[in-house]
């Protein structure tokens, strides 16, 4: 008897919950599952590159107690494959990440979406931090500026981009201009905090096998950044540009601090990673526990309302 559900670009979901992209979504069998839990709203793929790829030598994911620390190299089975997945019919929302190892690969990538018969949300990933030898495009702000200028010439269809985090509120600003000149459906924030390092003392080690163990951060530690980054950007960006929350949810009250920091949808990487599928039921129990408790019947009585004091 609660709405949870939310809108992209006049896309219905029922319910809030996506996965982040990444996570239990590289293969056909991983999206079916995703998109038949009840508890599941929406998918999207694993970022899909023009050529499918191996991704970074293993190990190349480790589980933290509060965490988790991935370089995986975007390992994925190619741009086709997921097309193909997407385009067919399915009962809930899509959307197609796609991730260039280059500008050039990112205009080839929604040329070739753009070609398709597909309608259904894509969303371009500017953030993936750990491609050896490539920046994380969305922190070059006349970079990012300029590609999309490109990509909009010619594409018509409904494009968000995925951002990784940004720490300063003039960066906020000045992505936020950036992004504001487009028709764009969304943006998907944050992606992993880039390249931490976690050393375990008993083996005087790093725990993963690329770049000498500098990985991308996420899970519970990185809340307070994921939150800052959905708030800040909500506060600048125009409400045409809907926000999907991504980082660090853990429990039904960090989906309501998402919404009520301006989320329409929140994604579980991480902790779906570490709980399974079970972990969207106990997210729906607690958020709804704490919507009843307060009286909220809708995530719009409160989406957005974050109290300043
Ligand atoms: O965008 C990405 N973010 C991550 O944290 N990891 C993956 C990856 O490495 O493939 N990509």
């Amino acid at each position: 008897n609660l709405d949870l559900s939310g809108q992209i670009n006049g896309q219905q979901f029922e319910h809030l919950f996506l996965n982040a992209s990444g996570v239990h979504c590289q293969s056909t069998t991983e999206l079916d599952d995703l998109l038949n839990h009840p508890a599941v709203g929406g998918i999207v793929t694993k970022s899909a590159t023009l050529e499918k790829r191996d991704g970074n030598p293993a190990p190349r994911y480790y589980e933290l107690a509060d965490g988790s620390i991935n370089s995986m190299g975007l390992p994925n089975f190619g741009y086709d494959y997921y097309i193909d997945y997407v385009k067919q019919s399915h009962a809930k929302p899509t959307i197609l990440s796609v991730a260039g190892l280059s500008a050039a690969d990112d205009v080839q990538l929604l040329h070739q979406i753009q070609a398709s018969d597909y309608a259904g949300l894509t969303e371009l990933n500017l953030s993936c931090p750990n491609v050896i030898g490539k920046p994380q495009m969305a922190y070059d702000y006349a970079g990012t500026e300029a590609l999309l200028k490109e990509i909009f010439a010619f594409f018509k269809k409904p494009l968000g981009v995925k951002l990784p985090p940004y720490f300063d509120l003039v960066h906020f600003d000045q992505i936020a201009a950036v992004l504001n000149q487009f028709p764009l459906t969304h943006v998907n924030t944050i992606n992993s905090v880039g390249n931490g390092l976690w050393v375990d003392v008993a083996s005087e080690s790093v725990v993963i096998k690329p770049k000498g163990g500098f990985g991308g951060l996420g899970g519970r530690m990185v809340l307070l950044t994921a939150l800052a980054n959905v708030r800040a950007l909500r506060q600048r960006l125009n409400d045409s540009i809907k926000i999907i929350g991504t980082g660090g949810v853990k429990t039904g009250a960090d989906v309501f601090a998402h919404i009520l920091c301006g989320a329409e949808l929140v994604s579980v990487g991480t902790q779906l990673q570490v709980e399974g599928l079970s972990v969207y039921d106990r997210l729906t129990t607690e958020l709804s526990r704490i919507m009843a408790d307060k009286g909220y019947h809708s995530l719009s009585d409160f989406r957005g309302k974050l109290k300043t004091i």
